[in-house]
């Protein structure tokens, strides 16, 4: 049976999720982006099928509605939903990388008997805009959907199966665990990452030298610095508690490890760096358990000036999508290395071809 999905919100994760629900021949994707450059291209470029004008008239044709908006936009829409005419078979979602303030604006949905289950498809990228959408965004990383507690398994399995084609692993959680387990591995690393940026700006007012020498490590660290600052601003501020219990503890494991560093024990500082190591290594970045999988190429590249564009440029031509790009080593002699990241290991493997084709650089996988 043919199914009519509506997305509110035509950037990366909305863009991407009309990509690859469309992957499914019996799912039409009617789109709406406030934007309406961005509602032109998602059209233009066929991420949707159809533009919606207004939003309220689209949303009456919709089995899913989908809200792919900064999260305090999403609780503003969710409040107009609750006026507008819908099907009665209708399941409302969202993308928002916060549950608990989400699944509070749902109560006055669900008390018009408006089903409404939280969603937040963990992947994604610094990147914003209906530009970086990509269909195999979603593919092997954790979607996960809060529930009220008596959902029906019917709409879950609905819900489920839709999203199934992007090939997410959909896990079910209370949006009270979301907050908590994502304030950890994501929105607290974001805090970190943009204050580690603020301390760089400040040293560097002193040292204007100091920027130039920041190098692989300080970039990987901030990377999430670069991401869209609405998005951000709406994410911490409905996470804040969490937020500030994460920070408390963080203050309280720099006081334990500036005390280490000033007892000079040098035992316990290589275990200190060796027990994070143990961890970090142990993460799931595989294919199977991976968060944010990057695939990472390297290329020996000669020191010729336009090297790097003319490397993308073969690639651009490929049409091999690289999610980042960094210089990890530039030797005083002839060669640098050039690392280049992919979302897949597909892309990856045909970049290797690709450059194999076109030059004799040595490229290999770490
Ligand atoms: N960027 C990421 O890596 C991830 C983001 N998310 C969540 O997904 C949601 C969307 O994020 P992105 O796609 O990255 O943001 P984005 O900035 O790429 O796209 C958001 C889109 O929403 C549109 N928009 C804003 N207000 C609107 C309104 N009132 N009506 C219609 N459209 C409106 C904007 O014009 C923009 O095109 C956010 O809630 C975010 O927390 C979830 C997982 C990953
Ligand atoms: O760029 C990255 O690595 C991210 O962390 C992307 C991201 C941003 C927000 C989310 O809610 C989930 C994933």
């Amino acid at each position: 049976m043919k199914q009519t999905v509506f997305i509110i919100g035509l950037g990366l994760i909305g863009g991407s999720l009309a990509l690859g629900l469309k992957r499914n021949n019996d799912v039409k994707v009617i789109g709406y982006d406030a934007n309406t450059h961005a509602l032109r291209t998602a059209k233009r470029i066929g991420v949707i099928d159809e533009m919606a004008v207004y939003m309220k008239d689209a949303a009456g044709f919709a089995d899913i509605i989908i809200f792919a908006t900064p999260v305090n936009e999403t609780i503003r829409l969710m409040n107009e939903l609750a006026s507008w005419k819908l099907k009665e078979q209708v399941i409302v979602t969202d993308t928002g990388s916060t549950k608990n303030e989400i699944m509070k604006a749902a109560v006055t949905l669900k008390e018009q008997g408006i089903t409404f289950i939280g969603g937040h498809p963990m992947a994604g990228s610094h990147k914003s805009g209906i530009e970086a959408a990509r269909a195999h965004l979603f593919e092997n990383a954790y979607y996960l959907l809060t529930p009220f507690p008596n959902e029906s398994k019917d709409n879950m399995n609905r819900l489920s199966s839709l999203l199934g084609v992007t090939k997410a692993k959909v896990v079910q959680v209370s949006a009270e665990e979301h907050d908590h387990m994502t304030a950890v591995v994501s929105h607290f690393p974001h805090l970190v990452a943009a204050s580690l940026v603020h301390q760089l700006a400040v040293e560097n007012e002193q040292f204007p030298f100091t920027k130039q020498l920041a190098a692989g490590g300080f970039r990987d660290l901030t990377r999430i610095a670069s991401s869209n600052p609405i998005m951000w601003r709406d994410i911490t501020l409905q996470n804040r508690y969490e937020l500030s219990n994460q920070l408390q503890a963080w203050i309280d494991e720099m006081i334990k490890l500036q005390n280490l560093l000033l007892q000079s024990d040098a035992e316990d500082i290589e275990t200190y760096f060796r027990t994070a190591k143990k961890v970090r290594d142990e993460l799931p970045i595989n294919e199977q358990g991976a968060m944010f999988a990057v695939y990472d190429l390297y290329v020996d590249v000669p020191d010729y000036p336009g090297v790097i564009s003319e490397i993308t440029g073969y690639l651009a031509k490929d049409r091999i999508s690289i999610t980042n790009l960094r210089i990890v080593e530039t030797r005083v002699d002839v060669f640098g290395i050039l690392v280049i990241s992919f979302q897949t290991m597909e892309d990856r493997a045909k970049a290797v071809e690709c450059i194999a084709k076109n030059t004799t650089f040595e490229t290999y996988i770490s």
